[in-house]
């Protein structure tokens, strides 16, 4: 379990702080999604998860232990794939083993495996300009799959696709999850994807983030896009569109 406890962080540049006193928790194996305004702070809420930021003040567990302790704690997906264009796909996913001092062998081996999961076995020896925006995200997120976390931080890694690939994109991601029974927090400002994917939405309602407003998404797994359109879903959907649009300063 992820566990906020009353945590505060300032940018040295701002003189206010953007994460104000705030606690939550995300349960093990959960999909979640947090949503709110541009600018808000949620991939400031990413960043000091995994880290990047350190808090002023409050805990960040993982598990019961400070997160900053725990080994693999947590994997992060940019917006960006970030692969490296002049390696193949297959040495894009070693990297983060060569920098851990993994065996070759080893790291030949796990790409291999994750490759075949991803179903991207053919293009070990591509280069990223290859493949399409969709495969490269299905890169990006087997790279973050091999950092051993349990936790992953999916920073709206679906914002650059195309709306198409987009909802394949959305239902691969799913049974990933599925199958590799890990959490998932995810950035979106999509809130019928939010809706789609998630268990539970976590909303931003207010700039110094204090709370989060947590709904439940009344929707069983595996999900079926027909159910988008019930009436406590499409209820679900009014509200949250309507608190966001009460946050935005045109
Ligand atoms: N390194 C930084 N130094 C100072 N201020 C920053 C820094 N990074 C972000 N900010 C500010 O903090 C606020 C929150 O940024 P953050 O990136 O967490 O928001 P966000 O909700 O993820 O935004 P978006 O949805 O547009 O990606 C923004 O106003 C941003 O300008």
């Amino acid at each position: 379990m992820l566990e906020f406890q009353h945590v505060t962080f300032q940018y040295d540049s701002e003189d206010f702080n953007i994460i104000d006193d705030l606690s939550f928790t995300v349960e093990p194996e959960e999909f979640i999604s947090i949503i709110g305004i541009s600018g808000c702070g949620k991939s400031t809420i990413f960043k000091l998860t995994n880290g990047l930021l350190k808090r002023k003040s409050g805990n960040i567990l993982l598990n019961g232990q400070d997160i900053a302790s725990v080994k693999h704690a947590a994997g992060y997906m940019p917006q960006k794939d970030l692969l490296f264009p002049w390696r193949t796909i297959e040495k894009n996913l070693c990297l983060p083993m060569e920098i851990a001092k993994v065996p070759q062998s080893e790291q030949t081996q796990r790409v291999s495996d994750i490759l075949k999961e991803v179903g991207l076995s053919d293009y070990a020896a591509k280069y990223p300009k290859d493949l399409s925006g969709g495969m490269r995200q299905r890169i990006s997120f087997a790279r973050t799959l091999l950092t051993d976390a349990d936790l992953l931080l999916l920073d709206e890694p679906f914002s650059a696709l195309d709306a198409l690939t987009r909802i394949s994109m959305q239902e691969w991601l799913l049974k990933q999850w599925q199958h590799f029974h890990k959490t998932i927090m995810f950035i979106t400002h999509d809130v019928e994807e939010a809706i789609f994917m998630s268990s539970k939405i976590y909303l931003v309602k207010q700039t110094p983030i204090h709370e989060l407003e947590v709904l439940k998404v009344p929707m069983d797994y595996p999900r079926n896009r027909n159910d988008m359109g019930r009436p406590e879903i499409v209820e679900l959907k009014e509200y949250l569109i309507d608190q966001l649009r009460k946050q935005v300063i045109i």
